[in-house]
């Protein structure tokens, strides 16, 4: 079967945001070694490894905020090279950080304000775009609140929405559930595929809780020390020994995720 995020061969359009042949070098270490991944249109993919796989970095990459050693990032087929952070927002690539990022002293309403007027919104649009975003998400009753004094799981939620204001076309959430209970993790697994029906969006999801990207994402990549090492659907990754391998000694559930998300799916159905 083809590969539906195999990239595109040089010169040609698919559809989505593309990373091909990236190479990052950080001072003799090799962080990223000849990277492909591709985001469709209205897809959840997800990124996962160990730590240190490079993970962070691809996000960088996809989202201008740092420049590959070799290779490009392409939108819909056209190169985005020395294209800076800035625009790729405006061109409509969003992400969140690890560490939330938002204007602490700022009230949650003025940091999504604040992010549509950098997108070229006039204050009154994107006071309105900020509202809306807010209450699309449900999170409506926090719009007063100072965003440095939020707990954390709505802190986490807001960046997303932050995210979203302006709608992005593509959406990298860097691990969006760190410090998520599971029932929280599932609440947010469903509103990742809400926004992708919604404004059909693509999505890459970078997440450590394995078992959240195998319930979520219908492609997975598979990075260690700088290398894809699987790509497919969630069973070919959970069935992986390559995979099975990179986890060896860490404390993700690699199988027993897929297994326990397959049993339900079967009760289920
Ligand atoms: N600015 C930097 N300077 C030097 N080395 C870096 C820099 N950023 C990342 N690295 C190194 O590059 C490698 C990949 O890091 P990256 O943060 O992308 O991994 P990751 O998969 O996101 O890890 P984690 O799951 O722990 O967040 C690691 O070895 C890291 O130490």
């Amino acid at each position: 079967m083809a590969n539906p995020i195999a990239p595109s061969a040089p010169g040609a359009t698919a559809a989505g945001l593309q990373a091909c042949g990236i190479d990052v070098a950080f001072a003799g270490l090799r962080a990223l070694n000849a990277v492909d991944l591709r985001v469709p249109p209205a897809t959840i993919v997800g990124l996962i490894g160990p730590n240190g796989a490079g993970k962070t970095t691809m996000v960088n990459i996809l989202t201008g905020f740092q420049a590959p050693s070799d290779g490009e990032v392409r939108l819909d087929g056209k190169s985005l090279a020395g294209v800076s952070a800035v625009d790729f927002r405006r061109r409509g690539i969003a992400r969140t950080f690890q560490g939330g990022r938002l204007f602490r002293d700022l009230g949650v309403l003025d940091n999504l304000e604040v992010t549509g007027i950098g997108l070229g919104l006039s204050r009154r649009v994107a006071r309105v775009e900020a509202s809306q975003v807010l209450e699309a998400m449900g999170l409506g009753a926090l719009a007063a609140q100072q965003a440095g004094a939020l707990p954390y799981t709505d802190e986490r939620r807001i960046a997303i929405a932050r995210a979203i204001v302006g709608r992005p076309r593509y959406l990298l959430l860097d691990e969006p559930a760190a410090g998520m209970s599971e029932h929280e993790a599932g609440e947010l697994s469903e509103l990742i595929a809400r926004l992708v029906r919604e404004l059909g969006c693509g999505v890459l999801l970078i997440e450590h809780n394995v078992r959240m990207v195998l319930d979520t994402c219908s492609h997975i990549v598979v990075l260690d020390s700088g290398q894809v090492i699987e790509s497919g659907d969630p069973r070919t990754v959970s069935q992986s020994e390559r995979v099975r391998h990179a986890y060896m000694g860490t404390t993700a559930d690699v199988h027993g995720g897929v297994e326990s998300v397959e049993r339900e799916r079967e009760v289920a159905a």
